[in-house]
């Protein structure tokens, strides 16, 4: 039986589901382990993919400081003891980790079992909890690490599906990753009406927070836009769009490449060690992506027409060819093949 734990964050929680898809088609029904915290329970609290979903108290330690580290860090040692007795109770064989500090007490908890662990790390600087277990996990799976075990993105399917050549700005997308994105909102009243002039399509995922005064806003300057806070249907939301605005994590950059869609990133300047800027970087080297800066000024006009000199047509090209389908299954073989059957929990 297999397990997989960790979330927080739309990033980490789709690699959680790709993989669960993966073993289901190999007749596979893990366990999951998350958090009370973060978006875990909404994504998989009734996801009957699952055996069985659990969800723990567990916060990041990263930003706390004194006796509030201390007291997360006593939450997350006696999270891990349960964690024991859950795998004990499934005899659970291997553990699969996306990070995220709700991965934390299941990791530690494998670690006290002897139960072998697989992690897979999103971004193109590993966070922190997946650095600190990474010496004594069975497998790091990457697709920017040359160390690690190199994958394609286990992105899913339906980016695939939905993949084209991209040749007319017609339709822009703006996305702020799973929670929507301040800045990329602000960003977008001031590119909208330019947009509109010049009879570009607009789609906008505000995130829940901003969703009102963004759909106000689009109402007020009499542009006609799909706005939504959060959709299901991204697959079918890029399938119209020639051009994305958009913050670089690791999950939505990727599914990009795999649509075909060429982007301008803006990456979340506070994730930890920069890593939207790195994860980025690795496409803007190779001449496929463009980056700005949060911090840096930049004229609404002069911004069009950057993108609008862009050859969509050859950018597209080239990131479909960055990213090869069966990312998940490459991961799932590597862990069916190197799993252990004796477990001394
Ligand atoms: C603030 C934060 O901590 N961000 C991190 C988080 O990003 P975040 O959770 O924003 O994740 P990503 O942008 O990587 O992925 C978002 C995922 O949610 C999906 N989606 C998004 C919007 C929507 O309406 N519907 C929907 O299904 C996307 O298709 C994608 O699969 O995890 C990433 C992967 O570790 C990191 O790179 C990010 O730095």
């Amino acid at each position: 039986m297999i397990a997989i734990t960790g979330g927080g964050t739309g990033g980490h929680l789709v690699i959680a589901r790709a993989i669960k898809e993966e073993l289901n088609r190999r007749g596979i029904k893990p366990i999951y382990i998350g958090s009370t915290a973060g978006q875990d329970k909404a994504w998989f609290e009734h996801d009957a993919g699952f055996e069985k979903t659990y969800f723990l108290e567990s916060q990041g330690v990263v930003n706390k400081k004194g006796v509030r580290k201390l007291l997360v860090l006593f939450c997350i040692l006696r999270s891990a003891f349960t964690c024991k007795t859950l795998f004990k109770k499934h005899q659970i064989d291997a553990l699969f980790s996306v990070g995220g500090y709700s991965a934390a007490p299941a990791s530690f908890g494998a670690l006290l079992c002897g139960i072998p662990l697989y992690i897979h790390e999103q971004n193109a600087i590993q966070g922190k909890l997946n650095s600190l277990l990474r010496p004594f996990c069975k497998a790091f799976f990457s697709s920017y690490d040359p160390k690690a075990i190199h994958t394609s993105y286990p992105v899913s399917e339906a980016f695939f599906t939905i993949q084209r050549e991209r040749t007319t700005l017609k339709t822009i997308i703006f996305l702020g990753g799973s929670q929507g994105a301040s800045f990329i909102n602000a960003l977008a009243q001031k590119m909208a009406p330019l947009f509109h002039q010049e009879g570009i399509a607009i789609i906008h995922q505000t995130g829940q927070k901003e969703f009102e005064a963004m759909k106000a806003f689009y109402v007020h300057a009499g542009i006609p836009a799909d706005v939504f806070d959060f959709s299901k249907e991204i697959p079918a939301k890029l399938a119209l769009a020639d051009f994305a605005i958009s913050r670089s994590g690791a999950s939505t950059l990727w599914e990009l490449c795999a649509a075909g869609v060429p982007a301008l990133f803006i990456p979340l300047p506070h994730a930890a060690a920069n890593h939207q800027y790195f994860n980025a970087k690795a496409l803007a080297d190779q001449n496929v992506a463009l980056i700005l800066s949060q911090s840096s000024a930049f004229e609404p006009k002069a911004l069009l027409e950057q993108i609008q000199q862009l050859d969509l047509l050859s950018t597209s090209q080239r990131l479909m060819q960055m990213i090869q389908k069966g990312g998940a299954k490459e991961i799932v073989d590597v862990m069916l093949q190197t799993q252990k059957k004796e477990k001394p929990c």
